[in-house]
């Protein structure tokens, strides 16, 4: 069956397909692509990749984010078109598409790495950016590779409960608690502009907290998103990446386990999905690059919770991508006024824009 898709003419004048029409196939039925977009393979370009990388062979603790990549698109078919959150519609400008997965050795971590990093090279191309969906936290470490292969040393904004920053787990060096030590350590990353959100949690020793300030990495606590509040770590974290080109890498047990059980290394105290959503919104305008929701393990998960949130994060991240860098502050489209993304927030009562 080829069901209808939603058209538009996008940013560049081509013609961009959309996700399939809601209001004429039911939103369950149908092959499952992220939003029920269309596959890289059905478009004649793809602006921003949507990509699976189901590899789960370097967790600590419980295993089975390999199957997150197919549990998110599945969680993702009940996504809208139009984002009021930031006035956009970010599948009708740029051409968005899921490009299917990357395929990965399981049993050898090392090479799964390096074959990683050629597919996202290869996916990338000349222009094609990548919200990738994990899969655990290996992987951000090849698609460093591949972002800072394009542009060069890249701001970091990492969401995780964890450091990630250790250096080894029984010898091994590639693993799901130590992408960023790699990354810093192969010079990939900005250290000027390296910043932890969410981090919570037991650690081994202070040593944990030594190594990872000598790396460059600022720390927003879990705690200083609820004291602080979204605005102020949302001017922080602006600040500290400026216009510079910028990778997230969101591990979904940023969030509380009640917002996303379905996590192999759940911490207790993290934030809420609206918090992490906010944040994410308050990037509007900043110079992401690419992307990647990581750690969603299925068999932990209930009700698709953590599967809608790992969807809905994808969501704002395409929406960053979409809008592009330097897109002005602008509010939601609806509530009461007093938020602008990205601006001091007006008076109470004042008019939004
Ligand atoms: N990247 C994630 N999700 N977890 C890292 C935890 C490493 C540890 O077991 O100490
Ligand atoms: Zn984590
Ligand atoms: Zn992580």
């Amino acid at each position: 069956m080829n069901p209808e898709r939603i058209t538009t003419t996008g940013d560049d004048g081509t013609r961009v397909v959309g996700p399939v029409n809601a209001a004429l196939t039911p939103r369950w039925a149908g092959l499952g692509t992220f939003a029920r977009l269309p596959r890289t393979d059905e478009v004649e370009h793809t602006d921003i990749a949507v990509v699976g990388v189901p590899f789960d062979a370097g967790v600590s603790y419980r295993p089975g984010a390999r199957f997150g990549s197919n549990h998110v698109r599945e969680s993702s078919r009940l996504l809208r078109p139009y984002n009021p959150a930031q006035n956009v519609s970010p599948f009708a400008g740029k051409q968005v598409a899921d490009a299917g997965d990357i395929v990965a050795n399981p049993f050898d971590i090392g090479e799964a790495i390096t074959s990683i990093e050629a597919q996202a090279k290869e996916l990338m191309g000349e222009t094609t950016q990548l919200v990738a969906i994990g899969g655990d936290h290996t992987i951000a470490l090849p698609l460093l590779r591949a972002a800072h292969s394009r542009h060069g040393k890249v701001a970091l904004l990492h969401f995780d409960a964890h450091l990630d920053t250790w250096d080894t787990y029984f010898g091994a060096e590639y693993t799901h608690g130590t992408p960023f030590r790699r990354a810093w350590e192969e010079g990939l990353l900005d250290t000027d502009a390296a910043c932890h959100v969410g981090t919570r949690g037991p650690l081994y020793g202070t040593e944990d907290l030594d190594d990872d300030a000598r790396f460059g990495f600022g720390i927003v606590s879990s705690a200083d998103v609820m004291r602080l509040g979204v605005d102020a770590v949302v001017a922080h974290l602006r600040e500290r990446v400026g216009d510079r080109p910028l990778y997230v890498s969101l591990d979904i047990d940023v969030l509380d386990p009640a917002h996303a059980p379905g996590t192999g290394t759940p911490e207790a105290g993290g934030m809420t999905s609206r918090e992490v959503l906010e944040i994410l919104r308050g990037l509007r305008g900043t110079n992401v690059v690419g992307a990647d929701v990581v750690e969603v393990a299925p068999a932990y998960d209930h009700a698709e919770l953590t599967g809608v949130a790992a969807a809905h994060v994808a969501y704002e991240l395409i929406t960053l991508l979409a809008m592009g860098p330097g897109a002005a502050p602008d509010g939601p489209a609806y509530g009461l006024a007093g938020h602008v993304y990205g601006a001091a927030a007006p008076e109470a009562g004042q008019e939004q824009r």
